[in-house]
């Protein structure tokens, strides 16, 4: 069942007399419980779609459909909403709050949401059971993320988003980083939109979207995605 509709979907940045089409005319669909890349050099639009998907900011033209609600003709309140109870943001760099223990960062995410998940189990489910006590700057940048990214799901998100997931760690850490959002969404049954620049991750997606210029220049399905175990740039 589609979950997600981008619909001849344009965002335009005025500067001075210059327009910049971020977006041009993006059209795609994304099923219930699929793991998305979306993969483009930089300037591509890729981050201009994850925001305009996460109710962060608003197409200038177009529909946005979330589970059949047109997002992209919410007010304010309801994007506030939408943000807080649907989504999931996994960041580059963590954007964890430093003066909090790990189980805190999970709990203070938890404490907005209407339907969250168990803050400890969730923890235990990213490997940091035995860290739910560290703050932030004693933990690698690879068990940072893992807060971060027990922190969107336990909100109990539909949708989980993430800028460059692995953009700030190493290789094996970041190849773990995406064994545990592949793993996140099998077992969560959450559909997931990773953005990267790097098309190699593309393998590990049940579906790709390929933008070059705000436009889509490719979109498919692979039918037998690849084991991160398998995947190597
Ligand atoms: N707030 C803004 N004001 C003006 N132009 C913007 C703004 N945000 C994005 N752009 C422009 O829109 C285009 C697409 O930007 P976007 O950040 O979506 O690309 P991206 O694919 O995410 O790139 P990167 O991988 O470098 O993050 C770029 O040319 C960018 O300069």
């Amino acid at each position: 069942m589609s979950l997600i509709t981008f619909k001849n979907v344009v965002k335009e940045y005025h500067m001075g007399e210059a327009v910049i089409k971020a977006n041009d005319g993006v059209d795609f669909v994304i099923d219930e419980g699929q793991f998305v890349v979306i993969v483009g050099a930089s300037g591509a639009g890729k981050t201009t779609v994850l925001n305009m998907l996460g109710g962060m900011d608003q197409p200038t033209r177009g529909k946005i459909l979330v589970d059949g609600e047109n997002i992209a003709a919410f007010n304010e309140n309801q994007l506030t909403e939408y943000r807080r109870n649907d989504i999931g943001f996994v960041f580059q760099f963590y954007n964890l709050v430093m003066n909090l223990t790990a189980l805190e960062n999970v709990e203070l995410a938890t404490q907005i949401s209407q339907k969250p998940l168990n803050p400890q189990d969730i923890l235990e489910r990213v490997g940091l059971e035995d860290r739910a006590n560290n703050f932030p700057s004693q933990l690698s940048g690879g068990e940072q993320q893992r807060v971060a990214i027990a922190r969107a799901i336990a909100k109990n998100p539909k949708l989980l988003l993430c800028d460059e997931p692995t953009g700030a760690l190493d290789y094996q850490t970041g190849k773990a980083i995406l064994q545990l959002l592949r793993e996140m969404c099998d077992d969560y049954h959450m559909t997931v939109v990773v953005i990267t620049h790097n098309l190699e991750i593309a393998k590990m997606a049940d579906q790709v979207i390929r933008l070059k210029n705000g436009k889509v220049i490719d979109q498919y399905v692979n039918k037998i995605p690849l084991p991160v175990s398998q995947i190597e740039w």
